[in-house]
């Protein structure tokens, strides 16, 4: 007895983040989207609970944590104990999604679990239940359950979605060094110590959205982590410039970073910057549309 899950990475067009909170996470205004990157979590009936995974080219196999720290094996054991039963289950994870890259690998991963185990133990846990659980793993992992576009506000864990009818076309430049997202928040901390109380207001992305238009979406595009992302990682200004020379709209680093993310115009626009990115050197060059959906079950 298996079940599959198929769950998105995710990029935020908007990241308002404003000063930390006593409990030292930092109020956010967000968008999210979940592109077409995924990572596949197969879980199978067994007497154990273990995680095996298998990664794409692209990624360390090291990154992932084989262990119990493993997030897919936090995210059944909480579910199994919220629901009362025995956390069992083999769990076998198939990677594209970057690790340490800003994209909410990690968190993909651990809804498609929380999924998995509900549905092949036949938990039926309530969305209410499973989003709440989903926010005590991990601020991100609301979002990839849900999928689409969405809001976050909270400390990114208050999910609300959001119209976006189109199809936007992006590609995305994964770094093999990764970068640890609570040193980029800290970094924020000392280069923004006026910060506002109130993150910036995601309401020109939103506008931009309902356009349809890639140009206005490019300039309502912001990042507050992106210039603590670059101070720390100067290359990461350079790949944005190389990108947008080669035709993007606008790059941008993804999240917490060290991904960057490069909106175009059109499938034909994402092709011609991917293949000057790849041409300039930079070996891995993912192509993805977005909105998808969030954790799925597809077998
Ligand atoms: C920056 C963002 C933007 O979507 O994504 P990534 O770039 O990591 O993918 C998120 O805020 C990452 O969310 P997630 O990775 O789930 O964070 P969590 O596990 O909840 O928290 C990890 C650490 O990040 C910091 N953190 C996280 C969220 C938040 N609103 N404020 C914070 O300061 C804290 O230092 C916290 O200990
Ligand atoms: N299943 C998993 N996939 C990826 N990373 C994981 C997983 N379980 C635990 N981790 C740990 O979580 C950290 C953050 O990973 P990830 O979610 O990919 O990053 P980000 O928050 O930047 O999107 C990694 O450095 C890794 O040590």
């Amino acid at each position: 007895m298996s079940i599959t899950v198929r769950a998105a990475a995710k990029i935020n067009l908007h990241l308002g983040v404003g000063r930390a909170r006593e409990d030292g996470f930092h109020p956010l205004d967000t968008v999210y989207q979940a592109i077409g990157i995924h990572d596949d979590l197969t879980l199978t009936a067994a007497d154990d609970l273990g995680v095996t995974t298998h990664v794409a080219a692209h990624i360390d196999p090291a990154a992932v944590p084989d262990g119990p720290d493993n997030i897919v094996l936090r995210a059944a054991r909480l579910l199994a104990g919220h629901a009362g039963v025995p956390a069992t289950g083999a769990f076998e994870v198939r990677k594209d999604i970057p690790v340490a890259g800003g994209m909410a690998g990690g968190s993909a991963d651990a809804a498609a679990a929380l999924v998995a185990y509900d549905r092949l133990r036949d938990l039926r846990t309530s969305d209410d239940d499973l989003l709440a659980l989903a926010a005590e793993l991990g601020s991100d992992i609301p979002f990839s359950l849900v999928g689409g576009t969405a809001r976050g506000t909270g400390r990114g864990e208050q999910v609300t979605p959001v119209e976006d009818p189109h199809s936007w076309w992006w590609v995305a430049v994964p770094t093999s060094d990764g970068l640890s997202t609570p040193a980029v928040y800290a970094h924020f901390d000392r280069l923004r110590p006026d910060a506002p109380v109130v993150p910036a207001p995601a309401e020109p992305v939103l506008a931009a959205l309902a356009t349809g238009e890639p140009l206005r979406l490019a300039r309502a595009l912001h990042n507050d982590l992106q210039e603590p992302a670059i101070d720390l990682r100067p290359e990461l200004g350079d790949l944005i410039a190389l990108g947008e020379a080669e035709g993007a709209l606008r790059g941008m680093v993804s999240g917490s970073g060290p991904t960057v993310v490069f909106l175009c115009d059109s499938a034909d626009g994402a092709r011609a910057t991917a293949a000057g990115l790849s041409g300039a050197g930079h070996g891995v060059v993912l192509t993805a549309t977005g909105p998808v959906a969030g954790a799925h079950v597809v077998a």
